[in-house]
């Protein structure tokens, strides 16, 4: 991360004098990460790092470090907390609540193959399985209520063409049925830069502070907008094959999850478009704060409609038919596919959207423009 609140050496060596870890040598601020203070701690008896956190209570906190000890002993390759002399977990320093924790081996990925992508997917389908005898719920806090009214509330500071994409998203958004889908402990940010590899083995899985009860496939999607793409954003199909194929291989998805998985990997380039669009908009203050790019996830958030669009031109075709071309271009498509149907009938305007809600898609969007009508539907279900 950036550090927020900076530590001097004395203040750190009288924290340290409650933990089992002999005398400092060094630290140093960690500029990775934009959430929390981190330093790199050496001391006579190893090497740790120091957390200070910066916005989560007592009770939070609580259940991540109790969920990295819960991970840990299943043997997913997280930091093991460390207790201090009084056998608690959670400390203080500068006010802030602070903990230590053992500091992995491993480097951070930039460009990552297919075989670390299936690593990764096999890692992740591990910790969701390790997490049903996790006992503790935590709800998300970037989930998708909060989606929703982060967007209302940056939409005023949008231009034109970025308040029009994200008014679109978010109403396609209200079509998945998050609370229905395969749930339960997820990371919900196991970016690159949250993981270490060692020897070609995930060595690492740093950073669980947005840990908390979701959909398990949010959180693949969110794995794969960041560790399968190409620059431009567009998803690699290698590495996403590898990835999900690893994934199921240890937890194979449910039907609905198959049905929802375009509109989750939509749900995932929203959160993070909109967190880092609100941290430019907002932005906090301190020493090396680390700015993530929106346009980023605004990109991806593109590219995923892209791959989940289908159009059907009907213009040269006569009334009755383009209800059966829209059923046509929809044979056996998941939902969260989005239909534009151009036609010259204005009967469509009604019989398409008739036909629509009797099988579960949702109409996003009907308009004329003189003799064409255009119709935009949500695939709500496998049709
Ligand atoms: N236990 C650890 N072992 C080794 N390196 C670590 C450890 N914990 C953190 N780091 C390093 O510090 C960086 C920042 O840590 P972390 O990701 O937890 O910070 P954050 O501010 O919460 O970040 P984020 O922006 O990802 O939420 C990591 O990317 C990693 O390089
Ligand atoms: N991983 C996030 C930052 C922490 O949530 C991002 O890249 O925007």
């Amino acid at each position: 991360m950036s550090v927020y609140t900076p530590v001097s050496r004395s203040e750190l060596e009288t924290f340290l004098n409650e933990y089992p870890v002999g005398a400092l040598t060094d630290y140093a601020g960690i500029s990775a990460g934009v959430e929390n203070t981190n330093f790199f701690v050496t001391t006579t008896l190893g090497e740790f790092v120091l957390t200070l956190f910066e916005h989560h209570t007592p009770t939070e906190l609580g259940y991540f470090l109790a969920l990295m000890r819960h991970w840990a002993d299943a043997g997913i390759p997280v930091a093991r907390p460390i207790p201090n002399h009084s056998g608690q977990l959670l400390s203080q320093l500068k006010g802030k609540p602070a903990a230590l924790v053992v500091r992995l081996n491993g480097q951070h990925i930039d460009e990552p193959t297919p075989a670390q992508c299936a690593e990764l997917g096999t890692w992740l389908a591990h910790m969701h399985i390790a997490g049903q005898t996790f006992l503790q719920q935590r709800s998300p806090d970037r989930g998708h209520e909060w989606r929703v009214q982060t967007a209302s509330r940056l939409l005023p500071r949008l231009d034109t063409e970025n308040a029009t994409l994200l008014q679109a998203e978010i109403t396609f958004q209200q079509t998945i049925p998050f609370a229905q889908l395969p749930s339960g402990t997820v990371h919900a940010d196991l970016f690159r830069d949250n993981v270490l590899f060692h020897d070609g083995q995930v060595s690492g899985i740093l950073d669980v502070y947005f840990a908390c009860y979701d959909s398990w496939l949010y959180d693949l999607a969110i794995v794969m907008n960041d560790w399968c793409c190409h620059a431009d954003g567009s998803l690699d199909n290698a590495r996403a094959l590898a990835c999900i194929s690893a994934y199921q291989s240890v937890r194979p998805w449910e039907p609905l999850e198959q049905r929802y998985w375009l509109g989750l990997l939509r749900a995932a380039t929203l959160r993070f478009w909109l967190s880092r669009l609100d941290a430019t908009l907002n932005p906090r203050t301190g020493d090396m704060i680390l700015q993530k790019d929106p346009a980023e996830f605004r990109n991806k958030l593109l590219h995923r409609i892209a791959a989940a669009s289908v159009s059907v031109d009907a213009r040269r075709l006569l009334c009755p038919l383009p209800v059966i071309r829209v059923q046509e271009a929809c044979e056996n498509l998941p939902a969260g596919v989005s239909i534009t149907a151009i036609c010259t009938d204005p009967g469509a305007l009604h019989d398409i959207p008739a036909w629509a809600r009797i099988h579960g898609h949702t109409v996003l969007d009907t308009r004329s423009e003189g003799r064409e009508y255009t119709i935009v539907l949500q695939t709500g279900q496998a049709i």
